[in-house]
């Protein structure tokens, strides 16, 4: 296998913000590598410096071979990127959104008809090519965005959020394009906040958090270091803090469990990690009941890459996503406040 992307401690701020604190990863060829995690975790920076859109301010970023710091112009003709929103004109139809995206990739004039077929029959679009974009499903819609990252035969294909907003059955599409894609032989990376499409696609994967890789590998290999099943137990609905904290210390003391983490965004229950379900989940009954605390619930789950996420960091990415989202309301509100 040979190294087709490599990013080495990767730094990018915007004035005050640091969006990317220290990323590093590298991508084999025809492999599908994800990188997840919460909303601003860094994955959409990390994506633009990759494909020349940002400047790094610092690390060494490499696309088959070339570096994209001085050779940007050859690694732009080796990538194709799909951004997360791609403002495909509406008045225009398929085949003239391809004709424009094929004119700005400089692919030479004499290619771009035979190009195109190629695309729209990669892709099964060819009954919507004289149709306005104006009038597509956003599934069609992201099929067009990447028949137009796919014109000038890329190595790398690039997506941010592939099938953020779409139907289950638009998103299976996709999946089942990339796969095909991965198996003639391309190379993508692509981000996104859906667990199971990260666990689905891919080979390996980074997850981000804080502009930070906190985890990598191969979301089995993920999964399995955590070792153990996971119980989750809930004393009360909203436990609170306190509480929590001493069931933790009452739980950590019986032999079938090896950690416990107080998930504070829900409701404070208590994320376990066991030998052995079955025996945790008696012994724990046991030792709830003699302390006298109830219990809310408790539920046995197989792990998940959420699980890594929460056992590096304490929180979930729902919650973190959440967190993120809360905060960006609060600076809206101050920015409406202060234009008052
Ligand atoms: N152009 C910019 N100017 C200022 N801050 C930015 C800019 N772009 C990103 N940021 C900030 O950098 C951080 C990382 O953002 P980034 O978009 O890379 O994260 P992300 O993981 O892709 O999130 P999302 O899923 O919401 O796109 C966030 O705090 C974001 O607000």
């Amino acid at each position: 296998m040979s190294v087709t992307v490599k990013v080495e401690h990767l730094k990018k701020s915007y004035g005050a913000v640091t969006a990317v604190e220290d990323v590093s990863f590298t991508v084999e060829a025809a492999e599908i590598f994800g990188l997840l995690g919460p909303n601003g975790s860094g994955k959409t920076t990390t994506l633009r410096c990759l494909c020349t859109l940002s400047q790094a301010d610092a690390g060494h970023l490499e696309v088959c071979g070339l570096s994209v710091t001085t050779q940007p112009h050859l690694v732009r003709q080796k990538l194709g990127y799909v951004a997360q929103e791609v403002a495909l004109d509406k008045i225009l139809t398929g085949q003239e959104f391809l004709e424009l995206q094929a004119a700005l990739y400089h692919i030479p004039r004499a290619l771009i008809p035979q190009r195109i077929e190629a695309v729209l029959e990669r892709l099964d679009l060819r009954q919507w090519r004289d149709r306005k974009c104006g009038t597509y499903s956003g599934g069609i819609r992201k099929r067009f965005d990447l028949a137009a990252g796919l014109l000038h035969q890329p190595q790398v294909l690039i997506l941010d959020e592939p099938t953020v907003g779409l139907d289950i059955e638009s998103r299976q599409v996709i999946w089942d394009i990339l796969r095909e894609l991965k198996a003639e032989g391309l190379t993508i990376i692509l981000t996104s906040h859906y667990l199971e499409e990260v666990d689905l696609l891919s080979d390996r994967l980074a997850i981000l958090d804080r502009g930070r890789v906190i985890a990598s590998g191969s979301p089995a290999d993920l999964k399995a270091n955590l070792g153990g099943d996971r119980i989750t137990v809930r004393i009360r609905e909203f436990t609170p803090y306190s509480e929590a904290q001493t069931t933790q210390a009452l739980l950590m003391q019986l032999p079938c469990v090896k950690s416990v983490v107080i998930n504070r965004n829900q409701g404070n229950s208590l994320n376990l990690v066991v030998t052995e379900a079955a025996v945790a989940l008696a012994e724990i009954q046991a030792a709830l009941e003699t302390a006298m605390l109830p219990i809310f619930s408790l539920a046995q789950s197989r792990p998940s890459l959420d699980d890594v996420y929460l056992a590096a960091t304490g929180q979930t990415l729902l919650d973190a996503d959440l967190a993120a989202s809360a905060q960006r309301d609060s600076k809206q509100l101050k920015k409406e406040a202060m234009q008052r």
